[in-house]
């Protein structure tokens, strides 16, 4: 699908070819050229990256721009902003940019506005939120709704999730908001212990509205609201719909007045800018989310302007196709030092793997290249006590993002300048690494015997060259943490143009969902289970008889 298929094809090959030399160590790069840093780091919209640990020398970088040109790179993120249907196995359009621009531009799908209709929506919301801030949308008690409970699964509750807990310090005072996703009744079981009916919001949050595991959560919390001291008059106050599917909204049983829309051109991963925010704009109140909106929206303007050799997200898309396509590592770290990230490991393996595993190009062929990596990742220092050591000593090399702000949103005594000192030594680490010979040394002077210290030498050894991506704020604002999202919704969109897939399609999570439909009837009745493979159907059988043992079934 790429209009020049024999120049990406020259690129591919030349890249081959230079990944075949081996990829440069590291402590060469720098050997050779100490002003590396300022060639290979970039800042954008707050954001500043430093990939100069990271196995790209020019030559090897003008290659990946060649590549992404060849892919036609300008084209397709024109498209993007131009609405265009680049989602093409959803016969879609692309546009979450469209939601963070505040300026007066219009952008359009098939030629219709679509900026008058998000205006119309966000007013909505900020009047929501204030009505519900001062009390004017209060309880059917009269109580205030302090306490939001959003509902929602994937890209309907990871993004706000992790933007709730990054931007705590934000919160409007005496405000509690709580994240139920999980189909296990224990996760809203807990959730409902903690809260009262007559201060509670309930935010059911689904794009489709129609997924089992959002429908059946909503179902126990209207049950539980209407056992607990509510009535149907009262669920007109207490529950809100997130949602692009009216009809099912009202099927539910939620007035359409108290819906807030969005549009099919608005990826679930990509939704958080959209209504589904509500929980973050009910929690740090609008400004706060309007913060968030502007500091994507720097990071956009950057994406869609900058040359590609300037351009931040691009540049950092580039190496982790090197890395993957050409080197072969097959996984990503994520790895914030900073708390308040703890759950943006996991909103970027959505983001990043929902998007990007796949395995079928734009023209329908199985590419014969590798393609999305495996991402995964903890806050630092919590990862160094745990995984680190795989990093750091395993057989496989695996490049991670470390990512710090320099001023704690908290500062507590030191201990924003320990975390940050590990922030720093990590990376170094796993560049340098240690020879065997200074691990010897090492084991010497802290008291070995030469025996010992020569048999341990090569255990106490790093083979270093290990590459890493430092990623740096000044403080996580709201302004700051909507550009780090947006930069890495760009990175994973340029990938996807190199690697000529669809970033915006899911096909991969319908199978295993259809076919638990067919299995929730049959573990619910007597149906016959003989359809399945005999492992699944041994599976089936064994948990009836033991729910049945178990007196629950
Ligand atoms: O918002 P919905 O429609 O409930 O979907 C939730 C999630 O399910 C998926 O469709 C598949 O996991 C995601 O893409 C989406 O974010």
């Amino acid at each position: 699908m790429v209009t020049d298929p024999s120049a990406r094809a020259f690129s591919w090959k030349k890249l081959t070819a230079l990944a075949a030399e081996g990829p440069p160590p590291l402590s060469d790069l720098f050997d050779h050229n100490p002003g590396r840093v300022a060639h290979f780091s970039l800042e954008a919209a707050g954001v500043y990256a430093d990939y100069s640990k990271t196995p790209v020398n020019q030559t090897i970088l003008d290659a990946l721009y060649g590549l992404a040109r060849a892919c036609d790179f300008e084209a397709r993120r024109d498209a993007m902003f131009g609405g265009q249907r680049i989602n093409e196995t959803e016969e879609r359009a692309v546009l979450h940019v469209a939601l963070r621009d505040t300026s007066d531009r219009i952008y359009t799908v098939d030629g219709q506005n679509v900026t008058t209709d998000i205006h119309a929506v966000k007013d909505r919301m900020k009047a929501f939120v204030e009505k519900v801030h001062d009390g004017r949308h209060d309880g059917y008690g009269g109580a205030p709704l302090d306490t939001v409970v959003n509902i929602g699964i994937g890209g309907s509750d990871l993004g706000p999730a992790m933007v709730s807990r990054a931007l705590d310090p934000y919160t409007v005072d005496g405000r509690r908001t709580f994240y139920v996703s999980n189909v296990d009744g224990a996760d809203i079981a807990s959730v409902l212990r903690q809260i009262d009916p007559e201060r509670t919001l309930f935010l059911i949050a689904s794009k489709t509205f129609t997924t089992q595991e959002t429908m059946t959560n909503a179902e126990t919390a209207r049950n539980w609201f209407l056992s607990s001291g509510g009535n149907e008059a009262a669920i007109a106050k207490h529950f809100v719909a997130l949602s692009t599917n009216e009809a099912a909204v009202t099927d539910f049983g939620i007035d359409p007045e108290n819906m807030f829309a969005f549009w099919d051109w608005v990826g679930g991963r990509y939704s958080l800018w959209s209504a589904i925010g509500l929980s973050i704009a009910l929690q740090i109140g609008w400004s706060g989310f309007e913060d968030l909106l502007s500091g994507a929206r720097g990071m956009d303007r950057h994406f869609e302007t900058m040359p590609l050799e300037g351009n931040l997200p691009a540049s950092l898309a580039l190496i982790d196709v090197w890395h993957r396509s050409f080197l072969g590592y097959s996984a990503r770290a994520v790895l914030p030092y900073d708390q308040s990230l703890a759950r943006l490991p996991a909103y970027l393996q959505q983001a990043d793997m929902e998007s990007l595993g796949k395995r079928i190009d734009r023209s329908g062929q199985v590419v014969d290249y590798p393609t999305g990596a495996i991402v995964f990742g903890e806050p630092g220092t919590n990862g160094q006590h745990a995984f680190y050591q795989l990093l750091h000593q395993g057989t496989d090399v695996i490049p991670c993002d470390f990512i710090a702000a320099a001023c704690g949103q908290v500062e507590v005594g030191d201990h924003h300048e320990k975390l940050l000192a590990n922030f720093l030594a990590q990376p170094e680490a796993l560049m340098a690494g240690r020879s065997v010979e200074a691990a010897r040394s090492e084991a010497l002077a802290t008291g070995k015997n030469p025996e010992t210290a020569d048999r341990l030498a090569i255990h106490r050894s790093f083979p270093g060259d290990r590459p890493t991506i430092s990623l740096l704020v000044e403080r996580l604002t709201p302004e700051a943490l909507g550009a780090l999202l947006a930069l890495y919704e760009h990175r994973i969109f340029v990938q996807s143009i190199l690697w000529d897939i669809n970033a915006f399609d899911q096909w991969g999570v319908e199978l295993g969902k259809g076919l638990a439909k067919t299995i929730l009837a049959e573990l619910e009745g007597e149906v016959d289970v003989a359809s399945h493979d005999p492992s699944t159907a041994d599976l089936i059988r064994r948990i009836k008889r033991l729910r049945r043992e178990g007196g629950v079934a």
